[in-house]
């Protein structure tokens, strides 16, 4: 099990410390999370600060596009340094060229959709991707509560790849805490994003472990 905190609830005014701190703590990627007020209604961060982080961190930056037509800015993205780019399947009408792009900056390929898209979806590119993730929040905000009905969708995602012989990993982000943790894990989630649940903590490495499950 991997953990990746969702820097969106990090304390900014310490980033460089709270960088520190997760990656000490045993975390394995950083979550960065791009909205762009038209996907979800809020907005975030983007490269000015990505490239800072790049700088500072040999940690995976897995980087989540909230973005509409992302294909405009996944080279944008590569070159300021993220290493997983993973882009919604309903924010573009070419969801292959927007994945054969991510593929062709050398970046790892990362496909996600909203809790209300059903998963089936996906099955014409998942021949295509590194990493399914799960989206059990509408995307937008952190802190909200965990949306139990996605949990099939891990489940399903787990039994293709064993039947079709692929390797993507399975990555579950919103409202994850110590409970649904457990549900993720039991249905075979690989990767555990966490935002709210994991800046709670003065000490990082108490939900690295619970979220892995130790
Ligand atoms: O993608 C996101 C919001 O769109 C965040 O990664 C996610 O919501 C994490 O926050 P929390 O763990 O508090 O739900």
């Amino acid at each position: 099990m991997k953990v990746a905190p969702s820097l969106l609830s990090c304390n900014f005014m310490k980033l460089e410390d709270e960088i520190n701190a997760i990656e000490d703590a045993g975390a394995d990627y950083l979550h960065f999370d791009v909205m762009d007020g038209m996907f979800v209604p809020n907005l975030s961060f983007a490269f000015p600060i990505l490239q800072q982080i790049r700088a500072h961190t040999n940690m995976t930056i897995d980087t989540h596009l909230m973005v509409q037509k992302p294909e405009r800015y996944i080279q944008s993205f590569a070159d300021a340094g993220s290493d997983i780019i993973t882009v919604h399947v309903e924010a573009t009408e070419h969801i292959h060229r927007a994945l054969q792009l991510i593929r062709d900056t050398g970046k790892k390929v990362g496909i996600t959709l909203n809790p209300g898209t059903p998963i089936e979806v996906l099955i014409p590119v998942l021949h295509m991707v590194d990493l399914v993730l799960v989206m059990t929040v509408n995307p937008g905000f952190g802190g909200q509560s965990f949306i139990q009905e996605c949990l099939s969708k891990i489940e399903f995602l787990n039994e293709y790849r064993d039947e079709h012989q692929l390797s993507y990993e399975i990555e579950v982000d919103g409202g994850v805490n110590n409970v649904s943790a457990q549900y993720c894990i039991d249905s075979g989630a690989d990767v555990l994003v966490a935002g709210s649940y994991f800046f709670k903590h003065d000490d990082y490495s108490i939900p690295v472990r619970v979220l892995k499950g130790e």
